[in-house]
């Protein structure tokens, strides 16, 4: 048996995977990790060789290497001492899927994929409101048009992968957070 589970969480931009991730911590106990956060602290830290790269991706709505994001969860789930995961916004591409089941066969079992179903115009508005206080630099409608267009073009289709192999637990987006 693998030593790590994961809940993988997905969904367009603003869909509420942040929201109800920490919900779920609150209430059953698991690790967040959200592969944006990590990128975004990654980019932040001095001397990171990736800082530049990882911006580019992230103003553009384009994704990074599966390399380096894989590596900054790997690392972070062994840090925890923990064992149960809920993996946030990965994986969004076929780079991310390839590199994730090459390089955690055997050491983590993907058990479930959250996926929160919204509409492109509730994530647009979601995403503008948040821009006026998260000061990223991808909540502005020029990088959530790219974002919007990488999630229909990459993501979703990661999203049928898995609901093939019937491990999609599909939830609407458009609720209220308690919903
Ligand atoms: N169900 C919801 N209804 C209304 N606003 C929400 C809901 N879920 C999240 N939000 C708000 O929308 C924005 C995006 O939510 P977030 O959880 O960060 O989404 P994601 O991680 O999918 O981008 C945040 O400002 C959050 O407070
Ligand atoms: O596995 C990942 C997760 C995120 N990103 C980049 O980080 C951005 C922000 O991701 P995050 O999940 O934080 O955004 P959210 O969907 O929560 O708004 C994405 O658009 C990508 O450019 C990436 O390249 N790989
Ligand atoms: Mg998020």
């Amino acid at each position: 048996m693998a030593k790590y589970n994961v809940v993988f969480v997905l969904g367009g931009p603003g869909a509420g995977k942040g929201t109800q991730c920490e919900n779920i911590v609150r209430d059953f106990g698991y690790v967040h990790l959200s592969a944006g956060d990590l990128l975004r602290a990654e980019r932040q830290r001095p001397g990171s060789q990736f800082g530049e790269e990882i911006e580019g991706h992230i103003r553009n709505g384009t994704i990074v290497p599966v390399q380096i994001t894989c590596s900054l969860l790997r690392r972070a789930m062994e840090d925890s001492g923990k064992n149960n995961f809920l993996i946030d916004g990965f994986p969004r591409n076929k780079d991310n899927l390839d590199g994730w089941n090459k390089a955690m066969e055997g050491v983590a079992d993907v058990k479930m994929v959250l996926f929160f179903d919204c509409t492109e115009k509730t994530c647009i508005d979601r995403c503008l409101n948040r821009g006026k206080t998260s000061g990223r630099s991808d909540d502005n409608l020029e990088s959530l048009q790219k974002r919007i267009q990488t999630y229909t073009n990459s993501t979703m289709s990661i999203i049928e992968h898995y609901k093939k192999m019937d491990l999609v637990c599909e939830l609407n987006g458009e609720n209220s957070p308690d919903k």
